[in-house]
């Protein structure tokens, strides 16, 4: 596929020459902002909408720097101070923002399927306008796992993040599976990469569906409703928050049972490879999903590495689709 004025949706339909291309760009926008200028006017002249209609700290400030960064002009949208709060509806919104000549729409919405309900709106009316799934309800995150991929690639070779470098590593996703987004997309670049997945969380937040990729990647995802044997040997440990915003029923006992069941502490480390390597998306919940001693120790945590992939990564998905010329 093309990737100038295309959408991104999913990772399920990522082939290894996408991601390969993502981290490669990404390490050129990692020296670029390693510079003192930081800026390229790749582009200039391009409007690029964040429409939250859901909080964010993280992805929606680094869609907003890498914008800036490319040179492109920016818009925010905020439900609450917006016409929302008068009637309008999504798709009306998203129109507002195309009659401006928005050329790019970064979206993240509560419920699944919204981005791909504007993406289709979009080319139905003939626009250009290019759809970024920056989070929608519990399906998929994937500039998030692009980020995680290149946080990860990046470690086992800077110079050359790239995705066989994950062939045959062990990486357990541990927490709440069931309503993050961020594994789903995770899932689907780490398994592409050759890398064993591990899944690990309690039989309430782990639902044996997770069993079958239905694509011959079976063999790579592994489910453990016990933490040790996902952790056993594991170079990578991903861990994920409960997702309460999206629990309507009591999924566990107390937050102090899951911590002492599934919470990543510097002893349980013991069990994973010696130099093992802890990511966690954010926002984090210190002494819940992970100790907070663990979160702040350099020597395993990568959780501030991947806040700045973030904006590397960002802005190769800009650049890519917004067909930039440096
Ligand atoms: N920030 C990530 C992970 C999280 O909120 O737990 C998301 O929006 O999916
Ligand atoms: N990881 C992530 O998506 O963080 P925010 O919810 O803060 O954007």
């Amino acid at each position: 596929m093309t990737w100038t004025r295309r959408h991104i949706l999913t990772l399920a339909d990522f082939t290894s020459d996408e991601y390969d291309t993502v981290l490669q760009t990404a390490a050129s926008f990692r020296e670029v902002l390693g510079r003192r200028t930081k800026k390229v006017p790749a582009l200039q002249g391009q409007v690029v909408a964040n429409l939250f209609f859901e909080p964010s700290t993280r992805t929606r400030n680094s869609f907003e720097l890498a914008a800036k960064r490319l040179s492109a002009d920016t818009l925010n949208f905020t439900p609450g101070s917006s016409s929302l709060t008068k009637g309008e509806t999504i798709l009306d919104t998203a129109k507002t923002y195309l009659a401006m000549g928005t050329d790019l729409m970064v979206i993240r919405h509560e419920q699944a399927g919204v981005p791909s309900t504007i993406a289709s709106e979009m080319d139905r009316l003939g626009s250009r306008v290019s759809v970024l799934n920056a989070g929608d309800g519990q399906h998929e995150h994937p500039s998030q796992g692009l980020l995680d991929l290149f946080t990860i690639c990046s470690l086992l070779d800077t110079e050359r993040p790239r995705l066989e470098l994950l062939a045959g590593k062990k990486i357990a996703v541990v927490g709440d599976i069931l309503h993050s987004r961020v594994a789903r997309s995770n899932i689907w670049s780490l398994t592409a990469s050759g890398a064993e997945v591990h899944l690990a969380g309690p039989p309430t937040l782990l639902p044996l569906l997770f069993a079958e990729c239905g694509d011959g990647r079976e063999g790579k995802l592994f489910l453990h409703w016990q933490l040790e044997p996902a952790l056993a040997d594991a170079d990578f440990v991903m861990t994920l928050r409960l997702q309460k915003e999206r629990m309507s029923d009591h999924l566990l006992p107390s937050l102090r049972e899951y911590h002492s069941l599934y919470g990543i502490t510097r002893d349980r480390l013991k069990l994973c490879k010696p130099d093992v390597k802890v990511l966690h998306p954010g926002p984090v919940n210190r002494g819940v999903e992970i100790s907070s001693d663990l979160m702040d120790d350099a020597q395993f945590s990568l959780i501030s590495q991947q806040v700045t992939s973030g904006v590397a990564v960002r802005m190769a998905l800009l650049y890519l689709i917004g067909g930039g010329k440096v």
